[in-house]
């Protein structure tokens, strides 16, 4: 019994022992587990916060330093250039400073605005709208240059051939803008300004598609030039009546013809990515002609449009781009939930809002479409509409 109560009562000491000892290791362990649980939560906290502020930074990524800010009023542009006659093309817009690409030049409001089709005479139509402008806007309309015309011709002839020389398309109409007019032409890689209508707001803005120095000449292009050198030339006599000596139609033969070679493919390009609209071809080859058409406009100098291409191969990615729940892994070691084509149509957006933005402006509408699609790739409204697929991102080679 003694035995027992003495082994019971070891059993008991032991056990004691044990509890003790357990509860000693309890309380030793138990600030670990808590501190460990702590530590998790912070290490997965921080983790969050990281991979967070890397898709805000990267879906975000907008050059600001190469978007300048848009001045809303004419009278809060800096004044880039002044209107002066220049040897063998009448009056023309020169570079009182250095201008930036993007910068924004002119904000302006027609003088008159004639819808596209009209059933009543022209010459009848643009001439009772002349007697409604006021004086000092009359002069100023009758100050600008026109194609000559054979013969006599009457007022209203001459009215008519001011407007048609001088006006340009405004969404669905017509629109003579009296300083804007002052652009001459320039084709291919020569033209250096832009100008686009603003529906909303009712006006024609002008940017500097490229970097311009103080003193040279400000041009825009009349028409697509993506065209040979002939074709341009004979499009500029018929309708301006002028024989272009452009940089680019100025070049010697041989260099003029790899210009034309150049251009003629870049046409034919875009004809072939319009394609990936009925099928014709798929997402990936239209993303690489997309590409094609980007790097021999580069070569060429021709860098207009490319808000456009861009914003059409953020179309074509999103359509194929495949979303995929949870974190997939990629080399770089950058976590993403999206596939490649997903991540490819906010590369793209990306370089959209910034080439819209140099053109058209950072508060066009293309440029607001871009900004809404890198921030939620998902809403684009041809999201996963093809077959899944990876497409290429601007910033790689072909694959
Ligand atoms: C819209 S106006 C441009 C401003 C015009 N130079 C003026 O004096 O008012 C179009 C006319 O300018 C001239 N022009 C435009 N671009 C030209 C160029 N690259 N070379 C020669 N003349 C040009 C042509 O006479 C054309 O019909």
């Amino acid at each position: 019994m003694s035995t027992r109560r003495r082994t019971t009562g070891h059993r008991v000491e032991e056990a004691t022992k044990l509890t003790s000892v357990v509860g000693d290791r309890t309380k030793h362990w138990k600030p670990h587990w808590t501190s460990w649980i702590r530590t998790a939560f912070i290490v997965t906290c921080a983790a969050a916060l990281l991979i967070a502020i890397y898709w805000k930074r990267t879906l975000n990524q907008v050059p600001h330093q190469l978007i300048p800010p848009e001045p809303h009023d004419n009278d809060d542009i800096d004044p880039a250039f002044t209107v002066r006659d220049l040897p063998g093309r009448g009056k023309g817009m020169i570079a009182v400073r250095d201008i930036r690409r993007g910068e924004l030049l002119l904000r302006e409001r027609p003088l008159i605005l004639v819808p596209r089709e009209i059933e009543t005479s022209p010459s009848q139509l643009i001439s009772d709208l002349v007697q409604q402008l006021s004086p000092d806007q009359i002069a100023s309309f009758h100050n600008l240059s026109h194609v000559e015309l054979p013969g006599n011709i009457s007022p209203e002839q001459r009215q008519l051939a001011i407007f048609q020389t001088n006006a340009v398309g405004a969404g669905s109409n017509v629109g003579l803008f009296p300083t804007m007019a002052r652009l001459n032409h320039g084709c291919s890689g020569a033209f250096n300004s832009v100008y686009s209508w603003r529906e909303r707001e009712g006006v024609l803005v002008v940017h500097a598609l490229k970097d311009i120095n103080k003193g040279e000449e400000l041009l825009t292009a009349y028409f697509g030039t993506r065209q040979t050198r002939d074709v341009r030339r004979h499009y500029l006599k018929q309708k301006y009546d002028f024989h272009c000596m452009c940089a680019y139609c100025a070049l010697p033969d041989e260099e003029s013809k790899a210009s034309d070679t150049k251009l003629t493919a870049m046409n034919d390009l875009y004809n072939r990515f319009s394609t990936w609209g009925n099928g014709a071809i798929d997402g990936r080859e239209a993303i690489r002609v997309a590409k094609r058409i980007w790097a021999i406009g580069e070569e060429e100098g021709y860098v207009s449009e490319r808000g456009r291409l861009a914003a059409d191969a953020v179309l074509v990615a999103a359509a194929h781009a495949e979303y995929v729940p949870g974190v997939v892994y990629r080399v770089a070691g950058n976590f993403t939930e999206y596939v490649y084509s997903a991540e490819a149509a906010v590369d793209w957006a990306r370089l959209a809002l910034r080439w819209a933005s140099y053109e058209l402006g950072s508060d066009s509408d293309l440029a607001e479409e871009m900004r809404i699609t890198m921030q939620e790739p998902k809403g684009h409204i041809m999201w996963g509409q093809r077959q899944a697929m990876r497409v290429g991102k601007p910033s790689e080679g072909d694959d």
